[in-house]
């Protein structure tokens, strides 16, 4: 048995790989998590009987509790992915040591299924598109808002606008300002996929295939064509790199 973690900004990702099968994943909010007892989340007993934990963060805070945690159940440190676990695939951007784990696992899990051109859409905490291109290395792409950051943007940085769960709106022209606000970020959002993947697809000079991930991507593919989604795209990601890690580097 193996365990995945994946640490975001938002939540943080648990998986359970058994023979190389996602058997279970479960997901908790980071605000909670350091309320709560770890090991109501972080069930010790896994803990210590894995054969492996490996971990991806893009929040060096979270994860160094986490570390701390692990270590008090199990002698060996977990292993990191881009520290103990070299990034398997090319990455041809400028500084690909600063480019967040979570997008190079899910490009790595991502290519692993379509073996073509990728565009890979992670709609969290943050909205991530990225390219890959057909021999399976990452070419970059573009950060922007998710869906819960814009809809809090705009309550923080005004005097009027409340805070509003985003839905899926019934129309564009919002009847009051929650409606408004809901189609801005909604409507928005999708807008804005729509319109950088097939920038991205004219600038990759391919047909890429496009998959999605992340908290926010069933509510907002439902209405962007051609999109498969996996929900578990970046877990797959991470137990992916360390399995050819392991190939390469048999114990
Ligand atoms: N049950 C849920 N719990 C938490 N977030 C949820 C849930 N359902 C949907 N979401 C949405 O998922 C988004 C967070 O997505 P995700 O879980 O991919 O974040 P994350 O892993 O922390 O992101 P990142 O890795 O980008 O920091 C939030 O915008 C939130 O609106
Ligand atoms: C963009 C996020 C926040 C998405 O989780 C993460 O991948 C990150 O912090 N990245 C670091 C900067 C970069 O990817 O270029
Ligand atoms: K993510």
């Amino acid at each position: 048995m193996r365990v995945a973690i994946d640490i975001g900004n938002t939540n943080i990702h648990i998986g359970i790989f058994e023979d190389d099968v996602l058997y279970a994943a479960h997901t908790v909010r980071n605000a909670l998590l350091l309320q709560t007892n770890f090991t109501k989340v972080l069930n010790p007993a896994v803990i210590s009987q894995a054969q492996a934990v490996i971990l991806a963060s893009v929040n060096p805070p979270l994860e160094a509790y986490v570390i701390e945690y692990i270590g008090k159940h199990r002698p060996e440190q977990p292993c990191r992915i881009g520290k103990e676990i070299p990034i398997p695939i090319p990455v041809l951007t400028e500084s690909p040591c600063s480019v967040g784990v979570d997008r190079l696992v899910n490009a790595i899990a991502a290519f692993e299924r379509t073996k073509n051109g990728t565009i890979v859409v992670d709609a969290g905490t943050a909205i991530t598109i990225d390219g890959i291109n057909k021999e399976g290395a990452f070419l970059g792409g573009i950060i922007a808002p998710g869906i819960e950051i814009s809809a809090k943007a705009l309550h923080h940085a005004t005097a009027l606008l409340p805070q509003v769960s985003i839905k899926k709106p019934n129309t564009v022209l919002g009847r009051n300002t929650e409606e408004a606000i809901q189609s801005g970020v909604y409507w928005g959002s999708v807008g804005m996929i729509r319109h950088l993947v097939d920038m991205m697809r004219d600038e990759m000079k391919c047909q890429p295939t496009i998959i999605a991930t992340g908290g926010d991507a069933s509510l907002l593919t439902q209405d962007i064509l051609m999109v498969t989604t996996v929900p578990h795209l970046t877990l797959e990601g991470i137990h992916l790199a360390y399995k050819m890690h392991l190939a390469r580097h048999p114990h």
